[in-house]
C-alpha cells in the first residue's frame, strides 16, 4: 500500500547546462508541487501507513525551505554565489545544479534521511519514503524511486541552506540534530 503527501513551494533557480536557453541563462521561478509517496510493512495503531500530520514537521521543513528561496549550484561563480547571499535572506546551495530530477533527488534523499532517524510511537512500522515526484510547471514534472539514488552524486551535507530558512523551522533543533547524523 502506498499513500502519498503533497507539498508545494514557489522557488526561484538557473538551470546551468541544459538545453533550453530561457532556462539555462536566466532567473525565473516556479510553482512546484512536490508529492511524496511512503509504504511500510504494516499499518500503525490508527490503521495508518504514516499519519500525514507526522510529515507537517521535518519533512514540510525541508521542502518549504525552497518556498521564496533562490536555489543555486554550488558551482556558480563566487560573485554571483556572494550576490545572492548578500541581497536575499532566503537560498540554498547545492551541489547539482537545481533542475526538476535533482529536487526529487534531493528530497527522496533527504526524507529517507529523516524517517531512518525519527522514532515513531504509534505502533509504525518501518516506513519507507518509494519516491518523490516534483511537478515543476503543470505540464512537467520529474519522479525519484529509490533505485535511482546513486543516479547522481548527492551528498546531503553538502546542502547549505541560509540562516533565514533554517530560522523558520518547526522544532528546528531536532532536524538540525537528525541532519547531523
Ligand atoms: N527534464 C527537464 N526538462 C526541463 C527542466 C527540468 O527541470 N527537467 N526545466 C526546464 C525549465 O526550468 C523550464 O522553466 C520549464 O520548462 P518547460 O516545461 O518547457 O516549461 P514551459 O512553461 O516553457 O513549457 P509548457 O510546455 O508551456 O509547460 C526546462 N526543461
Amino acid at each position: 500500500m502506498i499513500i502519498r503527501k503533497k507539498f508545494k513551494f514557489e522557488g526561484a533557480h538557473i538551470v546551468r547546462n541544459c538545453s533550453t536557453n530561457r532556462c539555462k541563462k536566466s532567473i525565473h521561478g516556479h510553482s512546484y508541487i512536490v508529492e511524496v509517496f511512503f509504504t511500510s510493512n504494516k499499518l500503525d495503531n490508527g490503521y495508518m501507513i504514516l499519519d500525514f500530520g507526522l510529515t507537517k514537521k521535518h519533512i514540510e521543513n525541508i521542502i518549504d525551505s525552497f518556498d521564496h528561496a533562490y536555489s543555486m549550484w554550488s558551482e556558480e561563480k563566487e560573485e554571483f554565489k556572494n550576490f545572492f547571499k548578500t541581497n536575499s535572506e532566503r537560498w540554498i546551495e547545492m551541489p547539482v545544479s537545481p533542475s526538476a530530477e535533482s529536487y526529487s533527488l534531493m528530497f527522496l534523499k533527504f526524507i529517507d534521511h529523516i524517517l531512518k532517524h525519527t522514532t515513531f510511537s504509534n505502533a509504525e512500522g518501518d516506513v519507507l519514503v518509494t519516491s518523490v515526484r516534483v511537478h515543476e510547471t503543470k505540464t512537467g514534472y520529474a519522479e525519484a524511486f529509490r533505485e535511482d539514488m546513486e543516479l547522481i552524486e548527492l551528498d546531503i551535507k553538502k546542502v547549505v541552506f541560509s540562516k533565514e530558512v533554517i530560522n523558520e523551522w518547526k522544532e528546528k533543533d531536532e532536524l538540525i540534530k537528525i541532519l547531523s547524523f
